[in-house]
């Protein structure tokens, strides 16, 4: 195989494990993440990390095109000999971080790099207008937890659980790939809410007030938001969330958070508003953890 990995080994710093290819070798795990994602024949489906084909190939029985994304030389020319006159599979010999993500509403079925495993749920979910509309994902079981984790103290995971619900399907065992990972992989399967609290176009002040608020997640409510909201403002919040003013804000759910965007958007002139602090967007930017 190529050493394309090493560029994320470098830049990412991470394990040599998680730089490795696993591809999946059971085939009954493959058709069930297939099935979950309720592929239907008019769907475009990303296959991120396409490796020798293994979801590719019975993902295309399924759906309209598959974008089949590698960036391993080796892999894109296995991929290409594969190909059949009249294939729905296009292949992108591309970075997926580099990609142009399609216009029109995608779903996507992968076992992922892990090495790159935020940078991907990122470019997927940081922006809710990306037509992103379901994912079925094999990753790191202890990335599966963080990003399904409650109550939610992370400000960009809480902005990707404000449009998109995540959940842990199953734990997969390192016997269903070749080579062996050292560690569990899990099942995560990715939906857009149908009725978020914020509309998308707000995602932007969303991200700006999450990162504010949760900058310290333990600090009681009152004393985090005392700076946006008048004392009057407060009360009446506190009312309407159903919480204690001394609740850490860290333990508040999406749905809650949504009121406190919605009321600060309505009541709040907005010189008072947050704004998106320049180490959270450098964390939003340079963030490469798992
Ligand atoms: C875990 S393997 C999965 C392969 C295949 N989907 C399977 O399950 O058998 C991840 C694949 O992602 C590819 N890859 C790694 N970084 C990538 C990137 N930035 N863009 C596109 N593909 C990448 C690797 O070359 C590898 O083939």
């Amino acid at each position: 195989m190529s050493k394309n990995k090493e560029t994320h080994r470098g830049t990412f710093g991470v394990s040599p494990n998680f730089s490795a290819q696993h591809l999946l070798i059971n085939k009954r795990l493959i058709h069930d993440l297939i099935d979950l994602a309720n592929i239907m024949p008019c769907d475009t489906v990303l296959d991120i990390g396409a490796g020798a084909g293994a979801i590719t190939f019975p993902l295309a029985e399924k759906a309209a095109t598959v974008l089949a994304i590698e960036n391993d030389p080796v892999y894109v020319t296995k991929l290409a000999s594969k190909l059949r006159e009249g294939t729905n599979i296009r292949i992108k010999p591309v970075d997926f971080l580099r990609l142009d993500l399609p216009g029109k509403p995608f779903s996507v079925v992968s076992n992922i790099p892990y090495s790159i495993t935020t940078p991907i749920l990122g470019k997927l979910l940081d922006q809710p207008t990306v037509p992103l509309q379901r994912a079925v994902l094999v990753i790191e079981h202890g990335a599966a937890k963080r990003f399904t984790a409650s109550p939610i103290t992370d400000p960009r995971i809480l902005k990707w659980r404000m449009w998109f619900d995540i959940r842990i399907v199953c734990t997969v065992s390192p016997d269903h790939f070749s080579p062996r990972p050292r560690v569990n992989s899990a099942v995560v399967a990715i939906s857009r809410k149908k009725n978020p609290a914020v509309p998308p176009q707000h995602h932007a002040k969303f991200a700006a007030l999450a990162a504010y608020g949760l900058s310290r997640p333990q600090l009681p409510f009152f004393a985090a938001l005392a700076d946006i909201f008048s004392a009057p403002q407060m009360a009446r919040l506190v009312k309407a969330l159903g919480i204690e003013r001394t609740q850490p804000i860290g333990a508040l759910r999406e749905q809650q958070w949504g009121t406190l965007l919605l009321a600060m958007l309505q009541h709040v002139e907005p010189h008072r508003w947050p704004k998106m602090p320049k180490m959270a967007k450098n964390v939003t930017r340079k963030k490469k953890r798992r």
